[in-house]
Formats: C-alpha cells, structure tokens, sequence
C-alpha cells in the first residue's frame, strides 16, 4: 500500500462518470494512463444514542450541495456491510441497497464492500465523501482494514479514518461496568477478568478511533467533562479530542473529513504521546518506543520485529505473556540515508510508506524514531519496558 500521492487535493473522482466539476475536468485534460483521484470514506462509530446520527444529520447539511453517501452498518460485523445506502445531494435523498457480490466479503481479491460502493459510484457518479455509520456495538477494528485498500489494487476509495463518538455523560459507566454484549472478553482471558482489566465496546472504538468526539457536553459539568477527557486520553493518547454539544463539532475538516489518518503520521501527532504516561484506564493504553536513526539493515529487522509483535503477539527475546493486544500503531522512522518512513496499522495489518516531508525537517538526535501502540495490557510499566528492551536487541542498540 503506497500513500496517495495526491495529497492536498480535494476529494474528487475522476474515473467513473464524472460530476462536471471543472477542476475535474482539468485534471482529466492532464491524464496520463489512469489517473486516479480517490474518494475518503471515513467510519463513525460510537454507542447507541451517543450522537452519530445527529452528526450526520449536521455534516449533510453542512456540506449542503455536495455529494454524500451514508452506509449504515447495521449489524457491526465484517460480513454484513450493511446493504442501506443514501446518496444525498442538493437535499436530494436516494436511498439504495449496496450489492454484495455473492454476499461474501472474501470472495475477491477486492474486498465486496468496496466494490460495492464502486460499482455503485460508476452508476450514479462519484461521490465526495463516503461515511459509513456502524451499529452501536460495532469493533472498528474489524471494519477499518476492509476499507484500507492497498494502492496496487487500484482501489477507488480510500479510508480517511475513524471518528469515536462518546455519550460524555454515560461513557464512564461503559468502560467501567460494561454490561452484556458490551464486554469483550480477548482470547487470552476467558473465565476470568484480568484483575479488573476487562475490556469493553467503548475501549475498543476510542482505542482505534483517530478522532474522539465527546458529545454531550450539555448533560455534564466541566469537572466531569474534564474526568472523561482524561480518561479518554489515557486509552487513547494519539487521538483528537473535541467536545460538542450536539454533535456540532466546530469544523469539518480534521475533525470528521479530510482526516488523513492512515496515510499520514507528523512529527506533532506522534508528540502527543510523549505528553505524559496515564495509566488511568486499566485496560488499554498507548505506549512510546524511541529508537535512532535506522540504517537499511535496522529498517529490515524492525519490519520482521513488527511482524512477530503484530501477526504472532510475540515479543522477540522476552518471555512475557502475550495477554496483549495492538489495537492500532503509528510511527516515524528516520533512515540514516536522510529518507523517513511512516508507519501506520491497525491490528495485525501494517505498512511502511515514504514521507513526503524529509527527516531533516525534525533533526530530533538520537531518539528520532518513534512507534506509538495503542492496545490492550501494553500500558504498564514491566510491559512497556519489555517492549523497548525487546525492540533495542533486535535493532541491536545499546541500552543502558
Ligand atoms: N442532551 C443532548 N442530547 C443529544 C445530544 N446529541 C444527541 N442527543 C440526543 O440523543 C439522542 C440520540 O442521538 P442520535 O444522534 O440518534 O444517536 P445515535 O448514536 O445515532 O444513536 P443510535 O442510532 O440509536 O445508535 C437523540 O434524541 C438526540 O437528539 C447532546 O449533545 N445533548
């Protein structure tokens, strides 16, 4: 998967039909081959009655004239995108059923739900933006990887990224004294909850969630707002955090559109982690790795160091129990050649992408490199340790 070369240009097809757009049609007078503008889809998710709708609600109006398709994913699991589908233009409402070849989400090498929605976009034209609401109980750990397309497959959406919102008045209860289908139990711990440590719906959508929005700010008070924040922040360091009321984030862009959430990763998103280590939630929390500059060598070993963290649960040249689970990773890696690369996954899927900015813009010395991991049972002392020893033997750095 490469990083869409694209960069600050407007969401916008090209391929498909065309929407008359006249920058469009400029950029289709400059084809060479197939040339490709891709449009983002971003994945809303949060509990029931925490405000997705009165967002969307907003955005549809906010965005009035633009061209807006809302898939609901009723029943929050990878098989079942859920077929409803409503394009909204010019207050023009359509409503559609999404056609799943074969109804099976594995049966191409692309996966249905996107050809779903690009089949879709060749009959009615594109669209500008595509959000796709999940049910209240949905993992979007499961959803993100359908939609995060490799760019050799010349996909014609892309994942924008994933907007949590909270309930700011209930939320604490959820991760709390989560109840019934709102408690995961991982395959690590069945029978038995981990000393407290049990995980909840609520912990796995702030977890992997790029934006957390806490609605609700009218039903709590600021001391309240402000224990929520910070709970909030302690699962999830990277994330951006806006409180509305209402749903009325005070923009859409970075917040809810235009989030450029997996295919970019600056220096200041990652700084974010480094602004203090809370262990307030027992259960997931972010954790910082430092390491410097990477030769070609180092870059090799740190890929297969990913592979066993990531795909195995291993932690090389550790003996530590895999009771943890990564959620979501971002990184920096700075080459000694002065190229850097970013790092960006969501559980066991990752990859490493050339930057567009060069590493001399953050001559940071020698903790240059950065890997933030989101995830389960990561977040204590003994465990972050482990994984910075761990990530130092197989880099082969020094580090007493
Ligand atoms: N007081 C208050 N009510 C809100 C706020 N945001 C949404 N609501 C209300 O909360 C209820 C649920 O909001 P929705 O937007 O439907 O929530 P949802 O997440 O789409 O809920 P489901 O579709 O049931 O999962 C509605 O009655 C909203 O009007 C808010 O900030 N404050």
């Amino acid at each position: 998967m490469e990083a869409d070369d694209e960069d600050d240009a407007p969401p916008m097809l090209v391929a498909a039909g065309g929407t008359g757009d006249p920058a469009e049609a400029a950029l289709n007078a400059d084809l060479e081959g197939v040339k490709i503008t891709k449009v983002p889809i971003t994945i809303i998710t949060g509990y029931l009655g925490s405000g997705k709708t009165t967002l969307l609600n907003y955005i549809l109006t906010a965005r009035h004239g633009k061209k807006i398709a809302v898939i609901l994913n009723e029943f929050g699991n990878t098989t079942d995108i859920e077929k409803s589908l409503t394009v909204n233009q010019d207050h023009e409402a359509v409503s559609e059923w999404l056609d799943l070849a074969n109804g099976c989400i594995c049966c191409s090498v692309k996966d249905s739900g996107v050809n779903a929605i690009e089949s879709l976009m060749e009959r009615r034209g594109a669209f500008d933006y595509i959000l796709l609401e999940t049910t209240g109980l949905a993992d979007p750990g499961n959803i993100a990887p359908l939609f995060w397309v490799d760019e050799g497959l010349g996909s014609t959406i892309y994942l924008d990224g994933v907007v949590a919102l909270v309930d700011a008045k209930n939320v604490l209860k959820s991760l709390d004294e989560p109840v019934g289908e709102e408690k995961i139990e991982s395959e690590h711990e069945h029978g038995h909850e981990h000393g407290g440590s049990l995980m909840s719906t609520a912990h796995l959508q702030i977890s992997h969630a790029d934006v957390v929005v806490l609605n609700k700010a009218d039903l709590v008070t600021p001391e309240e707002m402000r224990k929520v924040e910070s709970r909030v922040r302690s699962i999830n360091s990277l994330a951006k955090i806006q409180t509305t009321d209402h749903s009325q984030v005070p923009q859409l862009e970075g917040l809810i559109l235009d989030l450029h959430a997996y295919d970019n990763v600056t220096a200041e998103s990652l700084d974010f982690a480094n602004k203090g280590h809370s262990h307030l939630d027992p259960a997931i929390g972010t954790v910082t790795l430092n390491f410097p500059l990477l030769n070609e060598s180092q870059l090799e070993k740190l890929d297969r160091w990913l592979r066993s963290v990531l795909w195995k649960s291993e932690l090389p040249r550790e003996e530590l129990p895999s009771t943890w689970e990564i959620h979501r990773t971002k990184g920096r890696l700075p080459l000694s050649n002065g190229m850097l690369k970013m790092l960006q996954g969501v559980r066991e899927i990752f990859e490493m992408i050339d930057a567009v900015d060069a590493y001399s813009q953050s001559p940071e010395g020698g903790t240059a490199g950065k890997i933030v991991f989101i995830g389960k049972n990561i977040s204590t002392e003994r465990v972050t340790a482990a994984f910075q020893r761990s990530l130092n033997a197989c880099l082969a750095i020094d580090d007493r």
